[in-house]
């Protein structure tokens, strides 16, 4: 395929402006963890999105705040940073609110930047049509930007138009991840970290090495309590080992799912449903296939 564009683009915009809700709607899939309590994202979390005529990876950063302390400074620095390294900036604007001070600092930081800005008004399904014109003349006000493109991550509104219209400031080349995957953020990395110390929980000589553990997926569920289903797969080399993971009538699984769940809980702050597979994936070690699908 000769015309097939993959690149980065960065999100940013003040707390709470919903840039992880947004990452999502364009990934498809819950990978950032939301909340109603601002600065909740506090590293770089990637989604990928895989199409059949491009590759986009969102990298969404903790946010320019106005600097109090040095460290403030660095952080800015380092955000201004990735912002010079990505091919295309996602400023979000939350439809709900006013442009404030706030959104003007970030907006002439981004002055400073030379990849292309589509600012975004988010959260568009929370006001009606009048106020989005005047929220969209408010933005265009701001700053110098590539496009303007208001958006709902809830209900779906024009996502799929973000997404052509980010798709359109990336560079050709080919796809940078191999398809199907969703992330490489820490949280992901460290989930699986506690599922496989605790499956390997006193039977670590009888499993040397022959456990691989995917996270298949983390989603938030609906509901009024925040909760999320996180679906794991466990994969080992043979029968014999499966069935130690697994242990008499199911128990040991029981255990090693109630032990992992306490630490994926205590790492993400909230409710979940641990919902563990295990898979016998033969020779796993040695099929350059396989270890590409774990993420090797
Ligand atoms: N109604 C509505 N609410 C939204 C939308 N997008 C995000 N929200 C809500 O806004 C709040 C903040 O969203 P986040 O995605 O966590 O915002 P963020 O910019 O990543 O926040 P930080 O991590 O603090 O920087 C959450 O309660 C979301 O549910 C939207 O399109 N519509």
């Amino acid at each position: 395929m000769t015309d097939f564009r993959s690149g980065f683009a960065c999100m940013v915009g003040r707390p709470n402006a919903g840039k992880s809700t947004l990452t999502n709607a364009l990934v498809g899939q819950k990978v950032a963890i939301t909340s109603e309590r601002p600065q909740t994202t506090r590293h770089t979390i990637r989604g990928i999105v895989h199409r059949p005529d491009a590759q986009l990876v969102l990298v969404d950063t903790p946010g320019l705040h106005r600097p109090r302390t040095l460290l403030g400074e660095r952080l800015n620095a380092l955000v201004r940073d990735t912002l010079t390294e990505v091919d295309v900036v996602v400023f979000c604007l939350p439809a709900d609110q006013k442009v404030g001070p706030g959104d003007r600092y970030i907006a002439a930081q981004l002055a400073q930047v030379s990849s292309p800005v589509i600012a975004v008004a988010t959260k568009a399904d929370l006001i009606g049509r009048g106020r989005l014109a005047e929220h969209l003349l408010a933005i265009s006000q701001l700053g110098e930007f590539a496009d303007i493109v208001p958006v709902s991550a809830v209900d779906g509104y024009q996502v799929e138009v973000l997404t052509d219209v980010i798709v359109g400031h990336l560079p050709p080349g080919p796809a940078l991840y191999p398809d199907g995957e969703l992330t490489d953020e820490p949280e992901v990395v460290m989930v699986a970290e506690l599922v496989r110390e605790a499956a390997l929980e006193g039977v670590r000589d009888e499993l040397p090495h022959s456990l691989a553990v995917v996270v298949d997926e983390i989603v938030a569920r609906e509901g009024p309590t925040p909760m999320l289903d996180v679906r794991v797969n466990l994969y080992v080399e043979r029968d014999s080992q499966k069935a130690i993971i697994i242990g008499k009538g199911g128990a040991r699984l029981r255990d090693v799912g109630s032990e992992a769940r306490r630490g994926i809980e205590a790492l993400l702050g909230t409710r979940v449903f641990l919902d563990l597979h295990v898979k016998v994936a033969k020779d796993w070690q040695r099929d350059p296939k396989q270890l590409g699908r774990m993420g090797f």
